[in-house]
Parts: structure tokens; C-alpha cells; sequence
């Protein structure tokens, strides 16, 4: 058999933060003061590991799959459109090697919801929850981050396929 072809992919996303939304993030419901603002439940962990899966296929983004001014994804939920993606992703021929995320949120710790987050993706993209690394940091009270005004997430990810 010829070598696996591999890919790599990157994804980038912020969503502001406000009093009277619901505060999804990998997956999960949090209990926080301010919600996520989207289109969609504004799962920005979800959202990156979509557009790092989208273009290491290149298959542009979660915006050209499912439009913010589709009616059909308002409120959604992301679950819905991660799985989606691993269908796309799944149905080139492409299988997940690993991916490595990062959330950036000032206003408290996500550590202790991690391992909650990740057995709620690995479900979702039914892979194992060793292939899914989530971490999070403050941005030192810098910037939109650290000021609570928002959140932001970045993804990478490795997918292969056996040639
Ligand atoms: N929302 C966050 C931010 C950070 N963490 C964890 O705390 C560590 C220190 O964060 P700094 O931003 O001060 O570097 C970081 O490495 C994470 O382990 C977190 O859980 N939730
Ligand atoms: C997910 C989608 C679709 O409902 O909406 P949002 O929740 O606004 O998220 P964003 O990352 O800004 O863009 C992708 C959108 O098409």
C-alpha cells in the first residue's frame, strides 16, 4: 500500500459575550452571568474544530456550509453541524488523526469542564477522546478576551487518508 496522504488545518473564531445567552462551549452547557452571541448556539470550540477539519480537506469554511443568513441554522445546535462536517470529512476519504485546540476566556476556568468536553466531542465525531486535546488560557486581562467582552478558540488538526 502507497503512503497515507496527510493534511493539516487551522481554525480561527470569536463570539461576544453578553448578558442573556446561553454559554456553550465544547459540546456543554456552562453556567455563566453572559452567553455566546451567534447565529447558531455560538459554540466557538466547535466552530474551530469545523473550519480546522474543513480546511485541511479544503472545503472552505462553516460559513460556506451553513450560512448565518440561513434561517435553518438559527439557534442550532453545533453538535448538529460538527457532525455534519466529519460526514463531509469522512466522505472524501478522510479520517481524523488528532486535533489540538485552545480557548481563550478570561472570566474562569474551563479546566474542570474539560474532560466533559471531551468525551461530548469524541461521541459527536466518534473518534476516541485521545485524538481531541483541549486547553484554555486568560489573555492577562488584555484586549476584547480580557476584558469579558468576548470569547475566541484556535484549532489545528491532522486528518489522513490511506491512498
Ligand atoms: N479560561 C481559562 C483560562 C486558563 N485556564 C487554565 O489556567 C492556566 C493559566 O492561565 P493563564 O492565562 O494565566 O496562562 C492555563 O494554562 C489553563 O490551564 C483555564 O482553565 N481556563
Ligand atoms: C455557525 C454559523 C451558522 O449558524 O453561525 P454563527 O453562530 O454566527 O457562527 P460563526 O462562527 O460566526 O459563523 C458560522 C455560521 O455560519
Amino acid at each position: 500500500m502507497n503512503a497515507p496522504q496527510f493534511r493539516t488545518g487551522f481554525g480561527y473564531d470569536v463570539h461576544q459575550l453578553q448578558a442573556g445567552y446561553e454559554f456553550w462551549l465544547g459540546g456543554i452547557k456552562l453556567d455563566y452571568a453572559l452567553g455566546a452571541v451567534g447565529h447558531s448556539d455560538a459554540d466557538v470550540l466547535i466552530h474551530v474544530i469545523c473550519d480546522a477539519l474543513l480546511g485541511a480537506a479544503n472545503m472552505r469554511d462553516i460559513g460556506y456550509h451553513f450560512s448565518d443568513q440561513d434561517p435553518a441554522y438559527k439557534g442550532i445546535d453545533s453538535k448538529i453541524l460538527l457532525k455534519r462536517v466529519m460526514e463531509l470529512i469522512r466522505g472524501a476519504g478522510y479520517a481524523l488523526g488528532n486535533l489540538d485546540s485552545t480557548i481563550c476566556l478570561q472570566a474562569f476556568k474551563v479546566n474542570p469542564h474539560i474532560p466533559a468536553m471531551k468525551a461530548c466531542l469524541a461521541e459527536v465525531m466518534e473518534v476516541e477522546e485521545d485524538q481531541i486535546s483541549i486547553k484554555a488560557t486568560t489573555t492577562e486581562r488584555l484586549g476584547f478576551v480580557g476584558r469579558s467582552e468576548g470569547i475566541s478558540a484556535y484549532c489545528t488538526v491532522l486528518i489522513y487518508k490511506n491512498n
